[in-house]
């Protein structure tokens, strides 16, 4: 996903997902397990209000065990059906047909009452790009769906993949912008991949990640640099683990871009274990 966005995609964005969502029984919306609230777009509490909701809360092997379920106790006070799931490797996929029969249920119930045959369910995968969309509607469609990029001019029919016998799924998901009102935010968008590298400042970035991860995981630090405690100062604690990863420029200086790299690419590839970036208030 390459785009960037600008009020006019923003508003493209909301219009399409908002057509979408007339034919849609069950609003499914996947976010980053790590950031549940950063990954979420609130223009989404608008457009599916009155809409039976299941929030999943993907890539759950990256997040912290203990934070995933304190979101899932915040997400179901707020109504929501949740799970946590994996869809790169499939981890709790197979619940969501369940689930999302079990909201749609009043609505079945009532055209029972209507003297209708109940037709099957119809949902919809919404969320901002990079959560894994495409990953999860492959694996609830068993197949894959190829991709359709934007092309001018060809309008794509709706597709309906069935999940089971009494679900239906929209085959393209609803795109929605990831939020850009707090620079800490963006850091965490920046962090998990949500945003492209060229539109965030990496030294802020990596600044902003080590300072959360000396408060709250000071003891993957110490396990990962070697470091026998964490100091006070931020550029004491990237000296140490410059010298420790031999990041040395000539005059025995520290390399701060080469600690940087280190600190983001052992991040986004998991080499500090399962951390969550965000935690309920
Ligand atoms: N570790 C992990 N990676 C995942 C998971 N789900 C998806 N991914 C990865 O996340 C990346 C993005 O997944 P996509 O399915 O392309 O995401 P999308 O939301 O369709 O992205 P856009 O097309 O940009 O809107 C891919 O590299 C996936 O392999 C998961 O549960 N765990």
């Amino acid at each position: 996903m390459s785009i960037q966005w600008f009020p006019g995609h923003m508003a493209k964005a909301k219009r399409e997902a908002q057509e979408k969502l007339k034919i849609i029984d069950v609003v499914i919306e996947l976010v980053d397990a790590r950031i549940p609230l950063s990954s979420r777009n609130p223009v989404i509490d608008e457009l599916a209000k009155n809409k039976p909701r299941l929030m999943l809360l993907n890539k759950a092997d990256l997040a912290d065990p203990k934070r995933t379920e304190q979101w899932m106790s915040y997400f179901k006070e707020k109504g929501f059906a949740v799970l946590e799931i994996n869809a790169q490797k499939g981890t709790g996929v197979r619940k969501v047909p369940e689930v999302v029969l079990d909201l749609a249920q009043p609505l079945i119930e009532k055209m029972k009452r209507k003297g209708m045959n109940p037709r099957a369910v119809r949902a919809l995968i919404l969320g901002i790009p990079n959560v894994g969309k495409s990953t999860i509607i492959n694996r609830l469609a068993k197949k894959k769906i190829a991709k359709i990029g934007d092309k001018p001019g060809v309008t794509k029919a709706q597709q309906w993949i069935k999940v089971g016998q009494e679900m239906e799924l929209l085959d393209t998901p609803g795109i929605l912008w990831p939020k850009f009102n707090d620079e800490a935010v963006g850091f965490r968008l920046a962090l998990t991949g949500a945003i492209k590298e060229e539109i965030f400042d990496f030294q802020e970035t990596t600044v902003f990640l080590l300072k959360f991860l000396k408060e709250n995981y000071p003891e993957r630090l110490m396990e990962r640099y070697g470091l026998e405690d964490i100091p006070e100062e931020m550029v004491q604690l990237y000296d140490q683990i410059g010298r420790k990863r031999g990041c040395l420029m000539g005059g025995g200086l520290i390399d701060y871009d080469r600690v940087a790299e280190i600190l983001f690419r052992e991040f986004r590839s998991g080499m500090l274990g399962r951390i969550s970036l965000e935690a309920p208030n």
